[in-house]
């Protein structure tokens, strides 16, 4: 075994025709299944959001988006991960119809985002990266404007307003400015401004970043419950590792392409790498023994190409790594080296990342 990425493919990868298996078709979720505040799908579309070999080229030439498949079910939580600049943003621009495919084809609900993108914006609910709030309007203010726009009646837009300020946790702060406002109460408000048309898509673009980890927290509960209580589909880019975590399936998306797709579980599984972590009386001799005994590829503390994995120690990546420590303890002692601490951690999503393209999400 080795640090190299591996060859094989992901489970379910975009390929260069995008015709392969469905990603998603082996979860058997519900089709077409009518649940709570009627976001049933129509029949025939059984997918919340479709996508074949989606591509976005920018004038000046930045492929930013090349050939991406999506197949999300309704209902499903699903997360885009990736580094900057791996095209996140620019998918859910296209997928929201808010900018135009250079090639492939997206359908929302059934709707087909270059020849129906109005029916698509009236399916989708979007939260931008940036604040679209007004800060000088209490919360219940900025709802019931933004209703109106949307063409609710008055009382209608104060009823939205407030089933809406419930559900994110806000009905004692209704009457607050916006600028008083925390930023995660902030992040739940724009949700709720996002979910005034009842979209049955909601597409959130990086939804807690620059929240602190209770206000993450927060976030999270919303979601969970908008999930639970709605059904509603959510569609999420995030940075973080641990958030996606928390999604049905996750889409690893790097350089404009999705290089492996799943249950954050079983892309765990799939790549059976744990990290092999040990602190010896000379971690330099550890290293080369391992390379030249055993034909592993250790990083060092202090190595600067894999900055997570060089805390302490010496690191490898490794199958079943609970199996190396005697032979390696063997190995060690024989050369009277001294071994003070082994570890092993089972595969994170990094790794996952790791292993498809060769380096961290984080470098
Ligand atoms: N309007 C634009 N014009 C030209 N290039 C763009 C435009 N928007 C994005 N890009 C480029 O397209 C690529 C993908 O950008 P995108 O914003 O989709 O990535 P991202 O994964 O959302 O990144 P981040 O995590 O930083 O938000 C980047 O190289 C970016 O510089």
């Amino acid at each position: 075994m080795t640090t190299r990425p591996r060859t094989s493919p992901a489970r379910r990868t975009t390929s260069a025709d995008g015709r392969e298996r469905e990603p998603g078709q082996e979860q058997g979720h519900e089709q077409g299944h009518e649940h709570g505040h009627g976001h049933g799908h129509e029949p025939g579309h059984p997918y919340a959001i479709h996508a074949r070999a989606l591509a976005k080229s920018y004038p000046g030439g930045t492929e930013a988006v090349r050939g991406v498949d999506l197949a999300v079910r309704p209902g499903e939580t699903f997360a885009f991960l990736g580094p900057n600049g791996a095209g996140k943003s620019t998918t859910i621009s296209l997928l929201c119809a808010l900018a135009r495919p250079t090639a492939g084809e997206a359908h929302v609900c059934g709707a087909d985002v270059r020849t129906e993108p109005q029916r698509v914006r009236r399916t989708v609910g979007l939260l931008f990266q940036h604040s679209a709030l007004d800060s000088n309007l209490t919360a219940r203010q900025n709802l019931y404007v933004h209703a109106r726009l949307y063409g609710l009646s008055r009382a209608a837009a104060g009823a939205r307003g407030a089933e809406l300020l419930a559900l994110a946790g806000l009905d004692d702060r209704q009457r607050a400015p916006v600028r008083t406002l925390s930023g995660g109460m902030r992040r739940r408000l724009e949700i709720a401004r996002a979910l005034l048309h009842d979209p049955r898509v909601l597409f959130l673009d990086e939804p807690t970043v620059g929240l602190d980890p209770h206000a993450r927290a927060q976030i999270w509960d919303h979601l969970h419950a908008l999930r639970a209580e709605r059904r509603t589909t959510l569609f999420l880019t995030t940075h973080y590792l641990e958030e996606a975590e928390h999604c049905d399936r996750i889409a690893i998306i790097d350089a404009g392409r999705v290089v492996a797709e799943g249950p954050p579980r079983e892309l765990k599984a799939e790549i059976a790498d744990d990290r092999l972590r040990l602190r010896t009386s000379d971690d330099a001799a550890t290293a080369g023994i391992l390379r030249d005994t055993f034909g592993l590829s250790p990083a060092v503390a202090g190595d600067a190409a894999v900055p997570d994995e060089a805390d302490a120690g010496v690191t490898v990546r490794v199958g079943e790594g609970a199996t190396w420590i005697p032979q390696l303890c063997v190995a060690l002692a024989a050369r009277d080296i001294a071994v003070h601490a082994v570890s092993t951690t089972p595969p994170t999503l990094d790794d996952v990342f790791f292993h498809h393209t060769g380096r961290s999400i984080r470098a």
